[in-house]
């Protein structure tokens, strides 16, 4: 399989599962058959080695990409498809920036598979989200800052991807199409509070990859169409390729 980077390239519409919360097998089935390019396993709170392997194994029964987002060093389950590791680039503590993937690395040292790794460049802009909670982000910004985050994530700290993040709520388009700006050829995710078709167009033109977290457990059929509403819509500006 190639470099977990070169893969992210083709993704378009991606799932976020969430090993704190449950899912049946006929509803993960679902899931991982609708035709979204990932599945990413990973949350904020309540994440355990246990749940996550546990959904990381009941993925691995179907034919997609399964990838774990690191969010807690004692979760690391072997076996994923890859490995994508969050950086807080609007946190305002360095835990989230660098502290927490320093002694991770540490920890796992010569064992962690880096052509299946990826950093992924977050900027948290929902203020009562969780992980903007947990990490203390600095969401009061303007456009032009995103625009200076996309710049650095891709040309001071070279990032695969840069990750808008509304979890939890639906954003705004102007933001997106701000750290677009900032891109040449990294990749810009948006996920955040994706529920209807329109959203997820307007999103789908404006970043690369669209990412479906909650959905999958509030309205599972709406989910499964989110496939189709993102991949029938054209982005505008993609990232270029080489
Ligand atoms: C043996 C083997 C194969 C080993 C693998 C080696 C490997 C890959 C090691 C990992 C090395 C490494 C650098 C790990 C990183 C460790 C770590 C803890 C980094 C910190 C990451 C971070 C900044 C976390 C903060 C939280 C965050 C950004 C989470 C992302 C997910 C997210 C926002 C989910 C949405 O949350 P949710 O819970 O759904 O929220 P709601 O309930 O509101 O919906
Ligand atoms: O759960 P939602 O709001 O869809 O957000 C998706 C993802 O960006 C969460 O990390
Ligand atoms: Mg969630």
């Amino acid at each position: 399989m190639s470099m977990l980077t070169e893969r992210m390239k083709t993704w378009r519409h991606v799932f976020k599962l969430d090993p704190n919360r449950s899912l049946s097998e006929s509803a993960l089935e679902k899931v991982c058959t609708a035709g979204t390019d990932a599945v990413i396993v990973g949350g904020t709170d309540g994440i355990t080695y246990e749940n996550s392997r546990e959904l990381i194994q009941r993925i691995t029964e179907y034919p997609v990409q399964c990838v774990q987002e690191i969010s807690v060093e004692s979760a690391v389950v072997p076996g994923a498809d890859g490995y994508l590791i969050p950086v807080v680039l609007n946190s305002s503590s360095h835990r989230w920036v660098v502290e927490a993937q320093h002694q991770a690395i540490r920890k796992y040292g010569d064992w962690i598979p880096w052509q299946d790794v990826a950093a992924l460049g977050y900027v948290v802009l929902h203020r009562e989200s969780k992980v903007a909670r947990l990490t203390e982000s600095r969401t009061e910004m303007e456009s032009a800052d995103l625009t200076a985050y996309a710049r650095l994530a891709e040309f001071l700290f070279r990032m695969p991807a840069l990750y808008v993040e509304y979890s939890g709520m639906y954003g705004e388009e102007r933001m997106v199409r701000a750290a677009r700006q900032g891109l040449e050829k990294s990749r810009l995710f948006y996920g955040g509070g994706i529920s209807r078709e329109e959203q997820a167009q307007v999103m789908s033109r404006a970043a690369d990859t669209v990412v479906v977290g909650n959905l999958v457990y509030q309205d599972l059929e709406a989910a499964l169409q989110s496939v189709r509403w993102v991949k029938e819509t054209e982005t505008n500006g993609a990232s270029q390729d080489d």
